[in-house]
Parts: C-alpha cells; sequence; structure tokens
C-alpha cells in the first residue's frame, strides 16, 4: 500500500482526490493537509464535503511542519494554489516523497513564463527540468521513472488531447494557427470565494483574452502557436472546447479519423465519437475526455469535453501515479 497525502484537500480538486484514493486498491490516505492558517483545520472532510460522508471522514490537519507530514508519505497531491506548490514540491522530493502536482508550478520549463504569467520569479530550474508534464496519454513512458509530476491544466488538457495526433501526424497547414473556444464551469476556479465567480455575477463571458497562461502552456508542449480563448460559464463544472482548424489540402476526414483511432485506440480515457459530438452531461462526474469532429474541405472543428475537476486534474492526476507505479491505468476511476 502507497502511504498517500492529499495537501490541499478541503478544496474543489483535493475532494475529488479523497474519493479516488480512498478506494484505490493500492494506495491509501494517511492524511489530509491544509495551511498552516486555515480555518477548516480539524474539521472532518467529509463535513466540508458531504458526498465523502461514511466513507472519507478523516479531519484536515494543519501542515505546521512538512518534514512531520513528508516522513509519513511516500506520495504526495498538491492540490494548492501554484506559489504555495512551489514552495512545497521541493520540500516534499528532498524528503524522497514521489509528488503529483496539479497546479501549474512546474509544468512549463521556462523561468521567463513563470514571471510573465504568473507573477513569480522561479527559484527551482532544476527541478523545472526534471518535472515530467502529465498529459497521461502521451507520457507513459516518462511517468514510470517520474518523481515529480506536473499534471496539466484543464484547459490544456482537453485542448492538447484534441490537437496532438493532427500535429503529430502533420494533417494541419501551418499557416492558420487553431482557434481553441472554450467554456468552463465556475470550479474551475476553486472554492475560494470571489465577488468575479458569485451566483448573481456569472453569466457567460470570456476572460483572458490572448493573456492566459493556458495559451503559453498549450503552445509549449504541442510545439505551434495557438489562439486560445476561455469562457466563464454559469454551470458548476464541465470544459466544453470548440477547436477550429485548417487541413492541409488533400487531407481527407478518413486521415483525421485514423490520427485519432491510433492515438487513442487503447487509452480508456479518451473516448472518440463517430457520429455527433460531445457534450458536457456526458462526461461531468467522470474520468474521461470526449472528442468528436467534422470535416468540411479543407476546415475541421473538434469538439473536446471533460470534467475540469477529473480529467482536467484529479482523474489525470491519479491516472499518472497509476502509470508512475505500474498499476491499471484506470484503477479507481472507471
Ligand atoms: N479547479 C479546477 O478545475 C482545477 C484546478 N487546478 C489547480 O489545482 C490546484 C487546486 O485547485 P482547487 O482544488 O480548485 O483549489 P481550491 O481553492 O478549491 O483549494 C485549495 C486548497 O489548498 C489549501 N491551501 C491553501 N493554502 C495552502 C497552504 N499554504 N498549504 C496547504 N494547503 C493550502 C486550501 O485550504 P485552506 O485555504 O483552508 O488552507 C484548499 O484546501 C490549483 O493550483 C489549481 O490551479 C488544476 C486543474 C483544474
Ligand atoms: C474557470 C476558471 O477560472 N478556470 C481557471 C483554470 C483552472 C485550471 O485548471 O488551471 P490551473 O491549474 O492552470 O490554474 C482559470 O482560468 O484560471
Amino acid at each position: 500500500m502507497l502511504k498517500t497525502l492529499i495537501v490541499g484537500a478541503s478544496g474543489y480538486t483535493g475532494a475529488e482526490l479523497a474519493n479516488y484514493i480512498h478506494r484505490h486498491p493500492c494506495m491509501n490516505i494517511t492524511a489530509l493537509a491544509v495551511s498552516a492558517q486555515s480555518t477548516d483545520a480539524g474539521k472532518l472532510i467529509s463535513d466540508l464535503h458531504p458526498q465523502l460522508k461514511g466513507r472519507v471522514d478523516l479531519p484536515l490537519q494543519p501542515l505546521l511542519e512538512v518534514s512531520e507530514f513528508a516522513a509519513a508519505a511516500d506520495v504526495v497531491f498538491l492540490a494548492t494554489a501554484h506559489e504555495v506548490s512551489h514552495d512545497l514540491a521541493p520540500l516534499f522530493l528532498q524528503a524522497g516523497c514521489v509528488v503529483f502536482d496539479l497546479s501549474g508550478a512546474y509544468r512549463v520549463n521556462d523561468t521567463a513564463f513563470y514571471h510573465t504569467y504568473y507573477g513569480f520569479t522561479h527559484q527551482h530550474p532544476a527541478l523545472l527540468e526534471q518535472a515530467v508534464y502529465g498529459l497521461a496519454e502521451w507520457q507513459s513512458a516518462k511517468l514510470k521513472e517520474a518523481k515529480l509530476v506536473a499534471v496539466p491544466g484543464c484547459y490544456p488538457t482537453a485542448a492538447q488531447l484534441a490537437l496532438k495526433p493532427l500535429i503529430d501526424n502533420s494533417l494541419l497547414t501551418p499557416e492558420q494557427w487553431p482557434v481553441i473556444n472554450a467554456i468552463s464551469g465556475v470550479s474551475g476556479a476553486g472554492r475560494k470565494a470571489a465577488l468575479s465567480n458569485s451566483f448573481c455575477e456569472v453569466s457567460l463571458q470570456p476572460y483572458g483574452i490572448f493573456t492566459h497562461r493556458h495559451q503559453p502552456e498549450i503552445s509549449a508542449h504541442l510545439g505551434t502557436e495557438v489562439i486560445f480563448t476561455p469562457h466563464l460559464g454559469n454551470f458548476a463544472r464541465g470544459i466544453l472546447e470548440t477547436i477550429t482548424c485548417r487541413l492541409k489540402p488533400g487531407v481527407s476526414q478518413t486521415q483525421v479519423a485514423q490520427a485519432f483511432s491510433e492515438a487513442y485506440a487503447d487509452k480508456p480515457l479518451v473516448r472518440l465519437y463517430e457520429k455527433g459530438v460531445p457534450a458536457l452531461k456526458n462526461v461531468v462526474g467522470l474520468p474521461y475526455c470526449d472528442i468528436g469532429f467534422a470535416v468540411q474541405d479543407e476546415h475541421l472543428i473538434m469538439v473536446a469535453a471533460e470534467d475540469n475537476l477529473l480529467k482536467g486534474a484529479a482523474a489525470q492526476a491519479v491516472q499518472c501515479a497509476n502509470l508512475r507505479f505500474g498499476f491499471h491505468e484506470t484503477e479507481s476511476l472507471i
């Protein structure tokens, strides 16, 4: 049994991790941690997230001495803000833990990127070099050796799963950047209260136009520029992305379908649609990314849908852990 610590357990992705790890046959939860100053310290996670009642009735402990928590854990999931993960990951790694970080702190190997898009100076370039980007379907070999896994952002997961088979097969014309229009539910912003996320303020609106940190994350890992426009929708969870691309002259619908089926034939958490396109209601609460597409002449429109908290975060983190430790890829997920 792998002794597993979840830091940031009271948050949305932390609670989803607790649900998955609790039912994992080869991992058990040794502690659930929140910040040293947390007003939730001492409460049961199941009092904050009653879906866990009778299953995970464990207390949330303040992270006072990292070394004490690290000594009792083999595996640590950091479901914490970027700056917090940036500081905690090296401490747990030094103590010999394998770290799965759900934040953006170790996703892009470029310190200037952190200065521009995250507003802090990255202090650990050696760890940026060492971190494995956990886009699970594409990284199974590297994950087997990983000590630090940077789990991709929610929007980048769906965007890359849709675009990567086409880019790797050189099916897209380089003259037109793929255009990704994405809508997320409000849980994407985390559990902490904020006016911009409150019920009467949220409707349907784009944000971060040309400036969102996920645009460079997607571009860096795909090796191609993209236009990325996120939108906030008035629903709790789920991400739907409509991605418009231009195919190279002569590329057929059959070639597109073949690229997808070759990439994902043996990948159980990516579901390809032969007819129709995905909808949020088919993925919310589930660990899948669903992908469908349509072709007209040289124009390709893809639709990718996932639960931002699951395939966009906690489920992909556990999928990475399964691949890292040689468990079945979907263990505890489906
Ligand atoms: N929500 C989403 O859809 C996705 C989120 N992510 C990323 O995953 C991470 C977690 O997101 P999410 O679950 O939404 O966040 P939440 O805001 O819901 O939860 C954050 C958690 O971190 C805890 N925390 C805050 N400061 C510290 C600290 N110094 N030490 C230990 N724990 C701390 C909070 O508890 P307290 O403040 O009480 O201590 C809380 O438990 C973020 O980096 C986010 O960007 C990635 C993909 C998708
Ligand atoms: C709706 C909403 O606010 N979404 C978040 C994305 C959360 C996420 O997955 O990304 P990171 O881990 O990179 O923070 C945002 O746009 O900042």
